[in-house]
């Protein structure tokens, strides 16, 4: 199945609270590539959110125009992914039967079905738990758990926000290089909102870099190193260039000053 290519143009998005208004994005103009991993990377409340909600058709633009293959998004895309910063796993269920929940709902579970659950399981290192509960995972076997169940339908497109986030440093290592594995072989375009410099050069082909307060795209940065990515991908002089390239993109923002430049492995990033 062919994956999703996403154009969003001259895209603004304002919000009306409490008799104010609150400019969200301003002049937004993106294009990401069938197949590609593109990150939106940007300090909090910059609109990365806001942005995902618009491409994945659950708000509307005020101004300006969001298109999935070419078409102007009206609705939910009924190919669409979508992987939380927190996984929303029901504790009843086991593992499998979680993977396996929008089946259910349907009704149109099968051992084909469950097949390919399994698989994905395995595919992240979870075979051996198919029948556990989320009380027994860890918070990234859970978080693997929801990438499964968001991958289970072969999605076109997958809409990620912050799902590393609730993660520890070591957690947060090994589910990216999986993340990034499984987007080599599935082939799938991913859009993945981060505020973290590191994880948004591991995982992606491009970043979009966000500038602060009303969000606009700042920069567009290639990531060139061959995917999957392996976390020895972090000592090459290439990641750290890069790494350092978009901290000076933040530094000349103002968004980082003095002292704070990335590292690379710095997760407080
Ligand atoms: N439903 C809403 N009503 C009013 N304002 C909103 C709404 N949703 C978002 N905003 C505002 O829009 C701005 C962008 O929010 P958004 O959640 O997209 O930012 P973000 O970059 O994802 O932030 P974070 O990294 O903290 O999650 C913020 O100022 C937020 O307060």
């Amino acid at each position: 199945m062919k994956p999703i290519e996403i154009t969003c143009e001259h895209v603004t998005k304002r919000y009306r609270a409490r008799k104010t208004e609150v400019v969200a994005l301003e002049d937004v103009t993106l294009h990401v590539q069938p197949g590609e991993f593109v990150s939106l990377l940007g300090p909090s409340g910059c609109g990365k959110t806001t942005l995902l909600r618009l491409i994945g058709g659950l708000e509307a633009a005020t101004r300006g125009s969001v298109q999935i293959d070419g078409a102007e998004v009206s609705d939910s895309h009924p190919e669409l992914g979508i992987v939380f910063q927190t996984d929303l796993l029901m504790p009843w269920r086991t593992v499998l039967d979680n993977v396996l929940l929008q089946v259910d709902v349907r009704k149109t579970r099968s051992p084909q079905t469950e097949q390919r659950a399994r698989e994905l399981l395995a595919q992240v290192g979870l075979d051996g738990f198919v029948d556990s509960y989320p009380n027994e995972l860890s918070g990234g076997m859970k978080q693997r758990v929801g990438i499964c169940r968001a991958l289970l339908h072969h999605p076109r497109l997958l809409l990620m926000d912050e799902p590393f986030a609730a993660l520890d440093a070591m957690t947060r290592d090994q589910i990216s290089m999986d993340l990034s594995e499984l987007a080599a072989s599935t082939g799938t375009t991913i859009v993945f909102v981060t505020h973290s410099i590191p994880e948004a050069v591991f995982l992606s082909d491009r970043i979009y870099v966000m500038s602060p307060r009303p969000g606009r795209i700042a920069a567009e940065v290639e990531v060139s190193m061959p995917q999957p990515r392996q976390l020895h991908h972090r000592l090459d002089a290439a990641f750290t260039a890069k790494v350092a390239e978009v901290t000076e993109i933040f530094e000349s923002l103002g968004v980082l000053s003095g002292g704070q430049r990335g590292t690379g492995n710095d997760e407080s990033e």
